[in-house]
């Protein structure tokens, strides 16, 4: 029998540089709701959540006026430099109730569209499994590379075992922590969790997410995530009850 228990990371400390708005990213609304608490109630619709860590900005002034901050099963910790320490951060607020064997389930604050489905998916297919593993979904333009520092192409790649990797990850929780901090003492680019994973020598598992998953980055991402969500459902918003 699985005893494992699912904890929820979501790291919300960047600043959306790339999204040029007066604000975080996931402080912009859409239709009238804060993108943190679209992606937090969606994700905390799902029955399995033990608990709920943010890792937050240190300067950010917006979590207050959330509905999320209201919800007795999400806790916060303060987020670092980059995605990786934020993600850090908040598994040693973790520390105290997971345990190592226990799932957590990393998931960009700024991916609001998740679908249901595909998170049950993800927790179905990687629940037995040792290590863990991504939502990813496979690269369906021609690639082409360039000469670096240049925009003349060298090449088209092969594209056929390519794949880009989403959020959530699935990882168990000792496995993750300790690949995260050894990948970063060693200066390793860490952009996603299975990143880190990988340079520990494990392999994570890809399991096929829709494309629409959007990761809300730059400003035309915004009409585009609102669209998505009026086709897949808004939600409704986060349940209050804690799952133990
Ligand atoms: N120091 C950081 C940097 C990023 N993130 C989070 O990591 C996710 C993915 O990062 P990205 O899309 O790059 O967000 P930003 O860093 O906010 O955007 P930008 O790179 O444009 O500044 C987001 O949920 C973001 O809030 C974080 O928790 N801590
Ligand atoms: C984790 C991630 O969303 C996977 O696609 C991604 O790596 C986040 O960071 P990025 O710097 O925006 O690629």
């Amino acid at each position: 029998m699985n005893r494992s228990r699912y904890w929820l990371v979501v790291p919300a400390a960047g600043i959306g540089q790339r999204m040029q708005a007066d604000c975080p990213k996931q402080y912009l609304r859409l239709d009238g709701r804060y993108i943190l608490d679209i992606t937090l109630s969606r994700l905390l619709q799902h029955p399995c959540f033990s608990g709920c860590m943010v890792a937050l900005h240190p300067e950010d002034s917006w979590w207050p006026g959330t509905l999320a901050s209201t919800n007795p099963r999400i806790h916060t910790c303060t987020g670092g430099r980059e995605r990786a320490d934020s993600v850090l951060a908040a598994l040693a607020a973790l520390a105290t109730r997971a345990a190592p064997d226990d799932w957590v389930l990393v998931h960009d604050v700024a991916r609001p569209c998740l679908h249901p489905g595909d998170l049950d998916r993800l927790i179905t297919r990687l629940s037995g499994h040792a290590v863990g593993g991504l939502l990813a979904a496979p690269v369906t333009d021609t690639l082409k590379r360039t000469r670096p520092g240049s925009l003349e192409v060298e090449a088209t790649v092969d594209r056929s075992s390519l794949w880009r990797a989403l959020t959530p990850q699935m990882f168990r929780y000792q496995i993750l922590a300790e690949a995260l901090v050894k990948a970063l003492d060693a200066g390793v680019a860490v952009t996603d969790e299975a990143s880190a994973v990988e340079h520990a020598g494990l392999i994570p598992e890809l399991v096929e997410g829709r494309s629409d998953n959007l990761k809300i980055t730059l400003p035309a991402d915004l009409a585009l995530a609102g669209f998505i969500l009026g086709q897949i459902g808004g939600g409704p918003s986060v349940p209050n009850s804690e799952n133990q």
